[in-house]
């Protein structure tokens, strides 16, 4: 008898550089309790975009070296290899990606990861909403909305840190290419996101929200409401939210629906009780900052 073929909801994660993206999906593996599962069990798994930089040209090598390449250009990324890793995926393939050195700005040689097919598939990176053809194939989409100047400070020590770099090195390529990058290619995709989560990991109130939702993906039957989590993602997580709150019977006073969470959701926050906000993005106009 064939096994069963796991086909699974794939998740875009994307946000500015150091916005928090991977310690998002961190928190959201962790709270799902899939932290310690071995990877061939694994129910929920994460794949950054840095394992789809291209190999750079001897010229390009020579350019990264001295901080005078953009890394946060789309042309940096290999977009068919991504696109057909992501398809791979989604038919419920085992698929094998490439490790990312930052300190020679270059895939590892003879270091590749092996993603076995699982439930619950999280992508993230600073342009997984970019390329048009990758962004239609996710189910829910998540932007990690950290505001730039937090976004500077994390990343000035962790790049001084893990990923070989001096100060000023890390400045000027902020400077030069980081942030206009950000500004050209990656905020302008926030629009396109389900859900936007302010601060990152600091929103439990958002990051428990989503936890619920792949929950109710990986545990059906469980699901109290029913909930269609392939269809309207904002929805689903606002009934969810209210559900909680009644069931863990908190007083109903500490909760206000935004006046924009009409039944055409263009755009509603929640206001939770501990002053947490989600923003569901429905309206491409919508911005937050
Ligand atoms: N909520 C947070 N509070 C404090 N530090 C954080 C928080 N989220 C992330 N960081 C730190 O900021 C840096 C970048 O976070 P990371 O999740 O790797 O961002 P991204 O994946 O978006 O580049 C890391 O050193 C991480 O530990
Ligand atoms: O060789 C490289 C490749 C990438 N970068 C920078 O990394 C970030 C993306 O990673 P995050 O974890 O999302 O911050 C991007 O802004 C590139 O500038 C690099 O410096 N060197």
């Amino acid at each position: 008898m064939e096994s069963e073929v796991k086909k699974p909801f794939l998740i875009g994660v994307a946000g500015g550089t150091a916005s928090g993206k991977s310690t998002v999906c961190k928190r959201i593996i962790g709270k799902l309790g899939q932290a310690e599962v071995n990877d061939q069990q694994r129910q929920v798994v994460s794949i950054s975009q840095d394992s789809f930089y291209r190999e750079l040209t001897q010229e390009e090598k020579l350019r990264a070296q001295k901080g005078r390449f953009n890394f946060d250009h789309p042309d940096a990324f290999d977009e068919k290899l991504m696109y057909t890793t992501m398809k791979d995926i989604l038919e419920g393939k085992k698929v094998t990606i490439n490790s990312y050195d930052y300190r020679t700005n270059s895939i590892c040689p003879n270091k590749t990861v092996t993603i076995y097919p699982a439930d619950v598939v999280l992508f993230e990176g600073i342009l997984v909403f970019y390329f048009p053809e990758i962004r239609e194939l996710f189910h829910m989409k998540l932007f990690v909305d950290t505001d730039s100047d937090t976004r500077l400070a994390r990343r000035v020590p962790r790049d001084i840190n893990e990923r070989g770099r001096d100060l000023d090195q890390v400045l000027n390529q902020y400077m030069l290419f980081v942030k206009p990058a950000f500004e050209e290619f990656c905020s302008p995709t926030k629009k396109f996101a389900d859900v936007i989560i302010p601060r990152g990991a600091d929103n439990t109130v958002a990051i428990d929200l989503i936890v619920h939702h792949i929950n109710d993906i990986l545990h059906p039957t469980a699901s109290l409401n029913g909930l269609n989590g392939h269809s309207n993602v904002a929805i689903d997580l606002i009934v969810q939210h209210i559900r909680d709150f009644l069931s863990n019977r908190l007083s109903l006073d500490a909760l206000t629906l935004s006046p924009t969470s009409t039944p055409a959701l263009n755009g509603a926050a929640i206001n939770g009780s501990r002053g947490k906000n989600i923003f569901f993005n429905g309206d491409p106009n919508y911005r937050p900052h």
